[in-house]
């Protein structure tokens, strides 16, 4: 078969959370060569730019527990539809983050195109949380919640009515960031969560190709790889937002996504929470597309 098209999206979003910097992603991540490097594996890539995202002004405190909501709800609103259109013309949705809360745009985005979507949550946090259980009121924390119909009915609703993913589908790894309500949602739903500790005990070719077979055996029709930079330790993509230390190393996420490319099951993906401004000479950015090199069929020899 021949690859699909890979359509780039950007999504200058800093909104979900709240330290600056991280609406520069998309351009750190550009930057970074990740046109050239898909093109370079043989890729017919069109870049679309960036999702307007209206300068305003941040609004920290709300009625409702969500900072920003509707500037989060507008640029969602938008990506929304334009996930849906690269996946109507047969394209592979690639978008570029911005802060995590534009997971909310893509899934949903992507919910006409499949019946039964998988996601792969690459990331030390599981973005469980809704307004009730959220320690920040940032919504990048909540973007999981919200795909699987919990959460404030603008952003449950967003695009279409309704949960975009079911919670059988979901497999979150590299998490070692839970706070109690989302650790609670976990147990009550028996969300697949992969955290540091199989990592460390059983090895990444192992918790990787249990996914792939997890994933497989619930007969999904497409996998979103939603990859937090965050995910990784640290030392190698210490400009994020929300660091936390002990995290996947290096190699291990290439073998992660040289995995996923080996399966043939990612349908489409996302890079978020690169943060330039927190960045050392974008470091975060050159790994981010160095992972996309290996998800997308690079090979060492
Ligand atoms: N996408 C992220 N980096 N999320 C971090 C979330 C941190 C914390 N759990 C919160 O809800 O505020
Ligand atoms: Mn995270
Ligand atoms: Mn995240």
């Amino acid at each position: 078969m021949e690859k699909a098209t890979i359509s780039i999206i950007g999504v200058p979003l800093d909104l979900g959370q709240s330290r600056r910097g991280v609406n520069m992603g998309p351009s750190a991540i550009r930057y970074a060569g990740a046109v050239a490097r898909l093109e370079a594996i043989g890729h017919n890539v069109i870049d679309e730019g960036d999702i307007l995202v209206d300068a305003v002004e941040r609004i920290e405190s709300s009625d409702v527990g969500l900072k920003n909501l509707n500037e989060v709800i507008k640029a969602n609103t938008k990506l929304a539809e334009q996930v849906e259109a690269a996946v109507t013309d047969g394209k592979f949705p690639l978008v570029l983050g911005g802060d995590h809360s534009i997971a909310i745009g893509t899934l949903a985005g992507l919910k006409k195109g499949y019946n039964n979507l998988g996601v792969i949550w690459y990331d030390a946090h599981t973005d469980m949380n809704t307004a009730e259980t959220s320690p920040s009121g940032n919504i990048h924390g909540m973007p999981l919640a919200v795909c699987i119909g919990l959460g404030h009915d603008s952003l449950v609703n967003l695009h279409s009515e309704g949960p975009k993913v079911k919670t059988e589908n979901i497999v979150i790894i590299g998490a070692r960031s839970v706070d109690p309500g989302e650790r609670a949602l976990i147990e009550e739903k028996g969300i697949k969560v992969y955290t540091m500790h199989e990592i460390d005990r059983y090895g990444m070719s192992y918790v990787m190709e249990d996914a792939i077979a997890y994933l497989q055996s619930r007969e999904v029709d497409g996998v979103h790889l939603s990859l937090d930079l965050d995910g990784l330790d640290p030392l190698y993509t210490p400009g994020v937002g929300t660091p936390v230390p002990g995290g996947i190393s290096y190699r291990e996420s290439h073998l992660a996504m040289e995995m996923l490319e080996d399966s043939g099951i990612i349908t489409s993906a996302e890079f978020v929470e690169v943060n330039p401004i927190l960045d050392e000479k974008n470091k975060t950015a050159d790994v981010a597309v160095g992972l996309m090199g290996s998800l997308f069929g690079e090979k060492l020899i």
